[in-house]
């Protein structure tokens, strides 16, 4: 079909018109046309149809269900009664979701009654700002939305709860863990009256996460009649299970870009027109390089760029890899701000550091895991680095997702050895993704270069031996990724070459695991090193190796009786651990022989009730873990070796 050239995609085309307070609130983001997705999505979703969204990353899917979520919540006959939900976003992260809220809230200033209530949870101070303006008053029953984050972390169930009571939120947005959790309060209704409008944003990552069940008891609580939406870039089969469950006859709207597509099935001048998942801003590129170039690649990438990367992403398969990386990364990449960035880290760093990448005015990497692949809408991010293929291929279009985002122009990289993993621009293509080789710039690497890159590497490692732990840890971990990749046939670990490999990673021996059992090659990789000096920067931790250090040639004496020194202090760090077992044991047993004298005391009445709570409590405890566990998986990066 011919593009239709003479449409008017203005904000103030669309019917059903928007509110004036939104057209003034997207104006003022400096919006003038509605992209292709909010084009097709507002008005399907403002009328009453419920919608499936696939649309190409950073194409403003966003805002595509914002707008006409806000727009019913004030068309609804009724003001939404205290403590009754009127909509619910779900996000599969709490980046993502927190980002979300930031847009509704941009967009909610605009509308006087909603803005006088925003971010009311932030405002925990009894003070009265004496400078502060009066804030406007409006007359009972006006229309207002009010959102609530609900993101697990720091803040409990019960203050969440308290939010949600003290100051009568009515749009949920949050992660399905917490939101189920609110929802299960009996003072937390959703009644067919006010509630309106359920949208499951990144629907098919919530699946992966394996928030099905969650998912259908948030569905099981919400009224039959209401309007449902699934967004996503990559909407796949398993979707189709939850649109069975949770939506009525769904509009199915795709925003697919067309490309040329090259004689040798990449894009370029010639050939015929393709669809392709991924955005035309975007530069879609791979090098195939041995695994030892890919970061001096990397580092002339940087150099050879005009204008120089400001934010770029680097993804590497797991955390550990990143707890190892972000140490030896400063040395190679000379002049960028490394940041990390993975689930495994606690909150409170998750957010510093996402924070810290945002506000950068320097050239930043943010090292990251896929926690960081989806949804995440940071405009300046202009190069997106995959050291090697994400182990799911929709993941692939989330990842390089995060640069040429609203039309701005991006360049994304993904890194290939020889040999097989070639195999993989083709497995992409034939899913719409095609890729092509990087020509501009032009990189070639030495060896000489890759062995100076490597050195360099090893120098960092040798200066404290928690590095080269962490090199172990994470390598063993990179290779139990490569090997749950889903296209099992492309990376196969029997392809992997090991020293080369070695040499990526500035090892200084390659560790054992089962993966190298047969292999024949020099795990030493060539390096001299004398592990029996090699030290940990960490006193405490030194004084430790050294202690198991002796025990062990002491245990390799035979038959010659091991000297213990009598100060506690100096003996064995191993003779330590026993001690304090014997002891752990031995605590264990007098209370154990306490309980059993409590309950023998014990009426039969006094046995029952403590049956009945004990049973009690351990239902509580179980749900506990199943919410930790959800939360945990909040932050699951496909591989969590
Ligand atoms: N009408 C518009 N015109 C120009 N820019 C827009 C428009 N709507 C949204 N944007 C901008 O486009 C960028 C991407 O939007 P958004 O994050 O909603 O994309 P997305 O489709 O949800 O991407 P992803 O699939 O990666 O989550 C944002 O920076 C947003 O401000």
């Amino acid at each position: 079909m011919a593009p239709q050239t003479n449409i008017d995609r203005s904000f103030g085309a669309l019917t059903p018109a928007l509110s004036e307070w939104i057209l003034e609130a997207v104006d003022s983001m400096g919006f003038v046309k509605t992209t292709p997705v909010q084009h097709a999505a507002i008005p399907m979703f403002m009328k009453n149809s419920d919608v499936v969204v696939e649309a190409v990353t950073g194409s403003g899917k966003t805002l595509a269900f914002l707008i006409p979520i806000v727009e019913r919540l004030f068309r609804l006959d009724a003001p939404i009664k205290k403590h009754h939900v009127g909509a619910i976003i779900i996000s599969p992260t709490r980046e993502l979701a927190t980002q979300i809220h930031t847009v509704l809230s941009s967009l909610l200033r605009f509308h006087a009654p909603s803005a006088a209530l925003l971010d009311p949870a932030q405002d925990d101070t009894d003070m009265e700002d004496a400078d502060a303006p009066p804030k406007p008053t409006f007359p009972p029953g006006t229309l207002k939305v009010i959102p609530q984050l609900l993101l697990g972390g720091s803040i409990t169930p019960a203050q969440d709860l308290s939010c949600f009571l003290k100051s009568s939120t009515n749009l949920l947005i949050g992660t399905p863990g917490r939101l189920l959790e609110l929802l299960s309060s009996p003072h937390v209704h959703c009644s067919q009256s006010s509630f309106d409008a359920l949208v499951l944003d990144e629907a098919d990552r919530l699946l992966d996460l394996g928030f099905k069940d969650d998912l259908q008891k948030i569905l099981s609580r919400l009224p039959k009649q209401r309007r449902t939406g699934l967004f996503s870039a990559s909407v796949s089969e398993a979707v189709d299970q939850l649109i069975r469950v949770g939506l009525r006859n769904p509009v199915r709207i795709a925003v697919k870009v067309k490309a040329r597509a090259a004689p040798n099935g990449t894009t370029g001048e010639t050939g015929a027109i393709e669809d392709k998942k991924t955005p035309a801003s975007l530069q879609m590129s791979y090098l195939v390089l041995p695994a030892s170039h890919k970061l001096p690649a990397i580092k002339k990438v940087l150099s050879s760029l005009q204008p120089r990367p400001q934010k770029s992403i680097m993804y590497l398969a797991t955390c550990y890899s990143v707890d190892y990386f972000q140490h030896i990364l400063p040395e190679v990449l000379k002049g960028y701000t490394i940041v990390p960035l993975h689930g495994k880290h606690p909150d409170k760093v998750r957010r510093r550091n996402f924070a810290k990448f945002l506000d950068s005015v320097t050239p930043s990497i943010l090292l990251t895991t896929d926690v960081a692949a989806r949804g995440l809408d940071i405009p300046s991010v202009d190069l997106v680095l995959q050291l090697d293929a994400p182990s799911d291929p929709k993941t692939f279009i989330h990842r390089c997702g995060r640069a040429g985002r609203a039309g701005r122009k991006g360049l994304a990289i993904t890194f290939l050895t020889p040999g097989r993993e070639e195999d993989y621009i083709e497995f992409l293509r034939v899913r719409q993704t095609p890729i092509s080789p990087l020509t501009k710039p032009d990189i070639t690497i030495t060896a000489e270069e890759a062995e100076a890159t490597s050195n360099k590497m090893r120098k960092v490692v040798k200066i404290d031996r928690a590095l080269f732990d962490k090199a172990q840890r994470g390598f063993v971990s990179w290779v139990r990724a490569y090997s749950k990749h889903t296209a099992s046939s492309i990376f196969r670990v029997q392809d992997v070459d090991w020293t080369e490999a070695g040499h990526a990673w500035g090892l200084l021996k390659l560790p054992s695991m089962p993966e190298l059992k047969k292999w024949e090659g020099d795990r030493s990789l060539g390096i001299a090193m004398d592990f029996a000096t090699y030290a940990y920067k960490d006193k405490v931790r030194e004084q430790q190796r050294k202690a198991e250090q002796e025990e062990y040639e002491a245990s390799k004496t035979e038959g010659k009786k091991r000297h213990v020194p009598e100060n506690k202090r100096e003996a064995a760090w191993t003779q330590q651990k026993d001690q304090k077992a014997t002891k752990e044991l031995r605590r264990e047993k007098k209370a154990a022989r306490r309980e059993h004298e409590r309950v023998a005391a014990l009426t039969q009445e006094e046995r029952k009730e403590e049956e009945r709570l004990k049973g009690m409590i351990e239902v509580m405890r179980r749900q506990v873990k199943e919410k930790e566990e959800r939360d945990a998986a909040d932050a699951f990066e496909g591989f969590s070796d």
